[in-house]
């Protein structure tokens, strides 16, 4: 294979990232990646912050917003106009059916994709089980607010939108007495004491949690093949799974769904996936194993023809 031209301190490679907290360490961490990956002098990184939509809008639930790519749009923007090589995404919030100039080459290896429950003081119980009856949950997702109604009827979930920092203040004000964020988000961020970790069993996470990804141009094959240094194989086959569940269903992060691919010690993928309605009263379950992104969509099929109508009428497919 004919070597890779790698980036100089002369002619760096721009990694563009939204600005928050943790979309900056997640860029950071892809950075060391291909620091370590390529022997790069760090010079030859430079990181490029900016808004995204989704960062803008902070009082509405961004289901209601409506449009696509809240997350994405600028980043591709600038990606498209040359002014950043690549975009590092939380994969969670990146739509499944992608503009096909960009490649999505390469995920870093998986973090813990668990959820964990916050409380406020205050409040005794860590676990859903134990939170007070009629407690409130702070929630933006509504793949939790409908899992945690599931478990808890009593429980009432509100609107609570922001960085994670935001929404840990909020809580620590007393909006809500509760919150569920994700794992990976709040280790990222240092923040390892925080929160009481809910089991996959009981809280199946959102496809692609706690997955970074990294985009370039799909004709820039220089930046490609730098990429494909540190993409991680087996988180990339196992989020690709729950991304094509997905996008069978024709759901994105704002659809109650559920979605975990995991690999089994002998050597299978093994996909669990949960979709709800909205209220969480009735939902489908169930689980594959995916060689290929075709069972993925096939199991989505088949729960969507075996969910109650409250449940398909979200996916108009
Ligand atoms: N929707 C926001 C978002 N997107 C990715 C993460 C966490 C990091 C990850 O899943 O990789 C978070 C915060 C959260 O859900 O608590």
């Amino acid at each position: 294979m004919a070597s890779i031209p790698l980036p100089t301190p002369a002619r760096p490679l721009r990694i563009g990232t939204r600005a928050s907290p943790l979309a900056l360490a997640q860029a950071n961490m892809a950075a060391a990646a291909l620091v370590a990956a390529h022997g790069l002098d760090l010079a030859a990184l430079e990181i490029v912050p900016m808004t995204a939509t989704g960062d803008r809008i902070q009082d509405r639930a961004l289901a209601e917003v409506g449009g696509k790519a809240l997350w994405t749009r600028e980043l591709d923007a600038a990606l498209d106009a040359g002014e950043i090589d690549i975009a590092v995404h939380s994969l969670k919030d990146v739509e499944t059916l992608r503009d096909p100039r960009f490649a999505l080459i390469a995920m870093l290896e998986r973090a813990d994709p668990r959820d964990r429950l916050v409380v406020r003081d205050g409040i005794d119980g860590t676990a859903i089980a134990e939170l007070p009856q009629g407690a409130r949950l702070g929630t933006s997702s509504p793949r939790r607010a409908a899992q945690v109604r599931r478990l808890r009827p009593d429980i009432e979930t509100t609107l609570l939108r922001g960085n994670v920092a935001t929404r840990l203040g909020k809580l620590a004000a007393g909006d809500v007495d509760a919150t569920l964020l994700a794992a990976a988000g709040l280790d990222r961020l240092g923040m390892y004491e925080v929160g009481q970790v809910i089991p996959i069993d009981l809280l199946l996470p959102a496809a692609s949690q706690g997955a970074i990804g990294i985009e370039c141009r799909a004709d820039d094959a220089a930046t490609r093949a730098l990429l494909a240094a540190v993409d991680h194989a087996a988180t990339h086959a196992a989020v690709a799974a729950e991304r094509a569940f997905l996008a069978g269903l024709g759901g994105d992060c704002r659809s109650p769904v559920a979605a975990h691919a995991h690999w089994r010690h002998d050597g299978t993928l093994r996909l669990d996936a949960e979709i709800y309605s909205e209220d969480g009263a009735e939902h489908v379950a169930g689980h594959a194993l995916v060689s290929d992104a075709a069972a993925a969509a096939d199991l989505a099929r088949r729960l969507l023809d075996e969910a109650p109508e409250a449940v398909r009428s979200l996916f108009a497919a």
